[in-house]
């Protein structure tokens, strides 16, 4: 696997599941501008409520092939692994595809990251030890306050207007 940041600004993601971990994963897609679908006969509140301020849009009901079609990413968190495997198996060739319960069924995995201004920190262990990559973040993004970010933004604003001069 490697590392790729994506721009999912407009970009359609089917999130099958409504659990906590289906809430987790469209929490990052929503907050980058992604238009979300959520495919679930049930939801936690926190989806419901999203859905009603149409922040998202819930379908109520299982799964079904014709859901696939038009994702550019697929997240399939339901708690059957057999039909998160299902959706994996079914997604086209060039879709990308998570799998909450076992990420080898999938094409992506999500890592770890924290973000603070124009700096993004991300963690894998490859499905070793979530937590471990959770922690091991945390621990990288400390090194780096509120000043660091800042001189960050100023470099990348003298970068800019180099690059405009060129
Ligand atoms: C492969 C991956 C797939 C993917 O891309 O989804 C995956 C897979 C699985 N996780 C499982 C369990 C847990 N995962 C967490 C937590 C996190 N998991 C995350 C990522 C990933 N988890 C991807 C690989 C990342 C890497 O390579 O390091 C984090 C980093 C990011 C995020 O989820 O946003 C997030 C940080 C939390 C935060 O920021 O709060 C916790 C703890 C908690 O929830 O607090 C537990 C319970 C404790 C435990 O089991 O360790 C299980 C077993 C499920 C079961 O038993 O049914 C599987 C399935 C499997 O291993 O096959
Ligand atoms: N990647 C990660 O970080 C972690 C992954 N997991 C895995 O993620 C999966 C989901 O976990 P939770 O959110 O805690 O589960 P949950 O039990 O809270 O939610 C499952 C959701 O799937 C929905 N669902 C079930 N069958 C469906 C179908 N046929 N079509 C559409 N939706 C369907 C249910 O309505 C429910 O909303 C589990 O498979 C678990 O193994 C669990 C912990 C961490």
């Amino acid at each position: 696997m490697i590392p790729l940041h994506i721009n999912v600004k407009d970009k359609n993601v089917l999130v099958v599941g409504g659990g906590k971990i289906a809430l987790r994963r469209l929490l990052l897609f929503l907050e980058e501008g992604a238009n979300v679908i959520v495919v679930s006969p049930e939801v936690v509140v926190e989806i419901k409520n999203l859905s009603n301020q149409k922040k998202l849009l819930w379908l109520e009901k299982e799964v079904e092939l014709s859901d696939l079609e038009h994702a550019f990413i697929i997240i399939a968190a339901t708690n059957a692994p057999a039909i998160n495997e299902w959706i994996a198996e079914n997604a086209k060739i060039n879709q990308l595809i998570n799998v909450a319960s076992n990420a080898e069924k999938g094409n992506v995995i999500v890592p770890k990251s924290i973000k603070k201004g124009r700096l993004t920190m991300s963690v894998s262990t490859n499905g070793a030890s979530p937590v471990l990559a959770k922690q091991i973040c945390e621990q990288l993004s400390l090194q780096f306050d509120d000043q660091f970010i800042e001189e960050l933004d100023q470099m990348y604003k003298i970068r800019m207007n180099k690059k405009r001069k060129n």
